[in-house]
């Protein structure tokens, strides 16, 4: 295994949030880290790279990782792609993967422009200015650009028009082919398209893992864990397991309203404004 998380906390502003996430990343292919809104999904992306107090353990590639800062960790060889995309708006295409660039590390710019020729034409832009999409393309270019041995990419696709949704996922797909990915994602046609394996949240625990397929053609299953199908505005199930005693989530974390999307959702989502 890549990554291996176990007994994973997080609390955030007085609530705990990840009450021990433990699950492991394939060296090969994509893991899909799945749940509904709210769920703790991100931030144990975020813990992973650092980015969040956490306690637990936490190994990449054989090696602690849970003591190390995020750039200790970052410098191990995890590229992140976060759901923000956290591109820098007024700088370049060109001028973004500079930046991006790790010492000691090849930079494969041949493959990233290979991978995102319109990136390459348009290499002088402003990302700013780039469609929604291009800037995914940007934030995932950056993950490829170094010598990673994992990419973590969050919620790639969120907000994105249905046929942009189509371009990330084969630029992902491409991508996974390289280097395994630990991919956050609420398409679920997508997810079944890239994922082997898929681990299931609810409110902050793992509920569910085993290959993606597998869940996926049980429409029970997927509806418990992942609610798909709800209507806007129905209430959402509890969580199949109730939160240890003590923990403080708050039940209504699980149906965290989402921004709506600047462009048309794609179909077949667990986000809890789909159709
Ligand atoms: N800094 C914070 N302080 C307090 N609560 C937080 C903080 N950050 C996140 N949370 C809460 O933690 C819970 C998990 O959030 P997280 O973003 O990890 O969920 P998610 O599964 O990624 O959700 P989504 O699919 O909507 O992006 C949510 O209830 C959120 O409101």
């Amino acid at each position: 295994m890549i990554l291996e998380l176990d007994d994973v906390h997080v609390t955030l502003g007085g609530s705990h949030i990840l009450q021990g996430v433990s699950f492991s990343v394939a060296p090969i292919g994509v893991t899909a880290l799945l749940g509904r809104n709210g769920v703790g999904k991100t931030t144990t992306v975020k813990a992973i790279l650092g980015l969040v107090r956490r306690t637990g353990r936490i190994d990449f590639g054989g090696d602690p990782v849970h003591r190390l800062r995020t750039h200790e960790i970052v410098r191990r060889g995890i590229g992140y792609a976060p759901e923000d995309r956290c591109v820098f708006a007024k700088l370049t295409v060109t001028e973004n993967l500079a930046l991006a660039e790790r010492r000691g590390s090849a930079h494969a710019y041949d493959l990233v422009y290979e991978l995102f020729p319109e990136l390459k034409a348009r290499s002088a832009q402003a990302v700013g200015t780039l469609s929604g999409g291009q800037q995914q393309m940007v934030a995932i270019a950056r993950t490829l650009l170094n010598d990673n041995r994992l990419i973590v990419v969050d919620e790639p696709t969120k907000g994105l028009a249905p046929k942009v949704v189509t371009e990330v996922a084969e630029v992902l797909e491409r991508a996974a082919e390289r280097v395994p990915m630990l991919l956050v994602e609420q398409n679920l046609a997508l997810v079944r398209r890239l994922a082997g394996d898929g681990v299931v949240l609810a409110a902050g625990q793992v509920v569910h893992r085993g290959p993606v397929r597998e869940l996926l053609a049980d429409a029970a299953l997927t509806r418990e864990l992942l609610g798909v199908g709800q209507a806007r505005g129905e209430s959402v199930t509890p969580p199949t397991r109730p939160a240890p005693s003590g923990g403080s989530i708050h039940p209504l974390a699980i149906v965290k309203d989402r921004q709506p999307p600047d462009e048309v959702s794609p179909p077949e989502s667990t986000r809890s404004d789909a159709p």
